[in-house]
C-alpha cells in the first residue's frame, strides 16, 4: 500500500484493471497488473529478506567459492531483488517490468525468491499468494486511498526495519474512503 500511495499512477491502473474484471470473473489469473504489483513488492520488500538459514552438510564448490562443511549459509533475497545486473532501475517500484515477463515468485526463477526455493520452500506459499491477491485487490477495489494532510507521496518514509521478517520502520498511515 505504501508503494501504491507513493506511485499514484500504479494505484489508478490497478483500480481500472479491477473495475473491468471484478464482477464478471474474479480470477487472479485475469488480473496481470495486480499480479505484477505483488511481484514488484516481493522484489523490493521481501518479507523474509535472508530466507531461513541453511548449513552445508559437506564441503561444496559453487561458482568458484568453496563452502566449508558445517558453514551456515544465508541467502540474501533482498539483495538479489535489487541486483542491477538483473534488474533495470532496481530501486524503483515499476510493476510494468513483470508484464509479459515469464518470472514467477514460486521458486523456479532464482532472481525472485520471496518464498525461498528447493526442498525447504515456504509450504504456505500458495495460501499466502491467494490471500495477498484477495486482500490487496479488495483494498484497492473497495476504497479510495489518500495520505494524511501534509504528507506527499514522494516524501513517504520507506525505510525498513531489519529482522527475520522485514517491516516498515515507520508504519504507513493512510486514509480509506469506501467507494
Ligand atoms: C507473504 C507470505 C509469506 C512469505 C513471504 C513467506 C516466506 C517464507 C520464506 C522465505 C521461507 C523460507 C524458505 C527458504 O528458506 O527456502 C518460509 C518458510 C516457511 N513458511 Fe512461509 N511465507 C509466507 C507465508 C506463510 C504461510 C501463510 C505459512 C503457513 C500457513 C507459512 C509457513 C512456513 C513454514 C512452515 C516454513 C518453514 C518451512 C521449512 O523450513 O521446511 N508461510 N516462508
Amino acid at each position: 500500500m505504501a508503494e501504491l500511495l507513493r506511485n499514484p499512477y500504479v494505484l489508478v491502473k490497478a483500480k481500472e484493471e479491477l473495475e473491468q474484471i471484478i464482477g464478471k470473473e474474479s480470477d487472479i489469473s485475469r488480473l496481470p497488473y495486480l499480479q505484477s504489483i505483488l511481484k514488484e513488492t516481493f522484489r523490493l520488500h521481501p518479507a523474509v529478506p535472508l530466507l531461513l538459514p541453511r548449513q552445508a552438510r559437506e564441503e561444496v564448490e559453487i561458482h568458484g567459492f568453496t563452502i566449508p562443511k558445517g558453514a551456515q549459509i544465508m541467502v540474501n533475497a533482498w539483495a538479489i531483488g535489487r541486483d542491477p545486473v538483473t534488474w533495470n532501475n532496481p530501486n524503483s517500484f515499476i510493476p510494468e517490468r513483470f508484464l509479459g515477463l515469464e518470472v514467477h515468485a514460486k521458486g523456479n526463477n532464482f532472481e525472485l525468491i520471496p518464498f525461498g526455493a528447493g526442498r525447504r520452500i515456504c509450504p504456505g506459499m500458495l495460501l499466502a499468494m491467494r490471500m495477498l491477491h484477495m486482500i490487496l485487490g479488495s483494498l484497492i477495489h473497495w476504497f479510495d486511498w489518500k495520505l494524511p494532510v501534509g504528507v506527499e507521496p514522494e516524501s513517504l518514509d520507506m525505510r525498513e526495519k531489519f529482522g527475520i521478517t522485514l517491516e516498515k520502520a515507520k508504519p504507513l498511515v493512510a486514509i480509506p474512503t469506501p467507494r
